[in-house]
C-alpha cells in the first residue's frame, strides 16, 4: 500500500460544515462523516492537529450580536470553536481516536491551554490535538488560527476542508460561471480577493512558505485522496 504524503498536517475544519443541511449547530451525522475520515488518516500513522471554525454555532447566534461590541462578538465566536472542539473530540473518542483539546484562551476547568511544547509532544505520541479558540484575539479568524498553529507545530500542509472542493475565480456558492483553480500562488489569491479564506491566513502561510490544500470534507474520500498526495482540490502555494 502507498505511503502517506505527509507525516504531520494541520486540517482546518470549516464549523459551517458541521451543520450539515440544518440551519446551525451541529449535525449528528455529518460530525460523524467527518470524525470516520479524520481517523482513517490518523490511523495511517498521520500526525494530525486541527482547528475548528465557529460559524455552525455562531451563525445561530448572530442576530443577537448585531450591534455588538465587535471583540465581544469575536470572544462569543471563539467560545463557540470550543463547544465544536469539545464535540469532535467526543466523537473521536467514540471511535477509539484519543484527542486532546487546547484552548487559546483560558478556560480551564473545561479543556487545557494551548501549551506549544505540550501540543508537540501529544502530536509525537500519536494523539490527535485539536486547537479551539482561535488564535485567542479578535479580529481574527480560525484560517489564521491554522495558519498560526501550523506553523507553530511544522506542518506540512495546511489542509483546509471546507464545503466547496477548492479555490474558484469567484464564490461557486455565488456565482455558477466561477471555474475551479488546480493551485494559485498565495500572492495571485491575495491580488484576486478570493475570500475563502482571509488574507493574513494567506500572508502568514505565503511567508512561512507553508502550502494550502482547499478541498471539500463533504465529498466522501477527499480527505484521504489529500493526505496520499492525489489529485484534488486547489493547492495554495508560494
Ligand atoms: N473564490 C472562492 N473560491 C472558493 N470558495 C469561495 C470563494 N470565495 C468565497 N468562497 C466561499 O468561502 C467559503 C469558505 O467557507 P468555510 O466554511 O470554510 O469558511 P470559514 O469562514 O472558515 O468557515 P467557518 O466559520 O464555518 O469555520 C466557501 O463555503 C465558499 O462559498
Ligand atoms: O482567532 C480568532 C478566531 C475566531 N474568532 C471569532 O470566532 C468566529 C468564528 O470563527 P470562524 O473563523 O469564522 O469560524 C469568527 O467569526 C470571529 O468572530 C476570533 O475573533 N479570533
Amino acid at each position: 500500500m502507498s505511503k502517506p504524503a505527509y507525516k504531520r498536517v494541520l486540517l482546518k475544519l470549516s464549523g459551517e460544515a458541521l451543520m450539515g443541511d440544518d440551519p446551525y449547530g451541529i449535525n449528528r451525522g455529518t460530525i460523524e462523516r467527518m470524525v470516520a475520515d479524520v481517523a482513517e488518516v490518523a490511523k495511517m500513522g498521520v500526525e494530525l492537529a486541527i482547528v475548528i471554525g465557529g460559524g455552525n454555532i455562531f451563525r445561530g447566534v448572530a442576530p443577537g450580536a448585531q450591534g455588538m461590541d465587535r471583540a465581544t462578538a469575536d470572544y462569543m465566536g471563539m467560545l463557540a470553536t470550543v463547544m465544536n472542539a469539545l464535540a469532535l473530540a467526543d466523537a473521536m473518542r467514540h471511535v477509539g481516536i484519543t484527542a486532546r483539546v487546547m484552548s487559546a484562551i483560558g478556560i480551564e476547568q473545561v479543556v487545557e491551554p494551548y501549551v506549544r511544547p505540550k501540543a508537540l509532544q501529544y502530536l509525537e505520541e500519536g494523539k490527535v490535538v485539536v486547537f479551539a479558540a482561535g488564535t485567542g484575539n479578535p479580529f481574527f479568524t480560525t484560517d489564521t488560527a491554522a495558519a498560526l498553529r501550523g506553523s507553530e507545530v511544522s506542518a506540512e500542509i495546511v489542509l483546509k476542508a471546507t464545503k466547496v472542493d477548492g479555490v474558484y475565480t469567484a464564490d461557486p456558492k455565488k456565482d455558477p460561471h466561477a471555474t475551479l483553480f488546480h493551485s494559485i500562488t498565495f500572492d495571485e489569491a491575495i491580488a484576486k480577493h478570493l475570500q475563502v479564506m482571509d488574507a493574513t491566513a494567506f500572508a502568514l502561510c505565503r511567508d512561512q512558505k507553508l502550502p494550502i490544500k482547499v478541498f471539500s470534507i463533504t465529498k466522501p474520500g477527499a480527505l484521504m485522496r489529500v493526505v496520499m498526495g492525489e489529485d484534488e482540490g486547489t493547492l495554495v502555494h508560494v
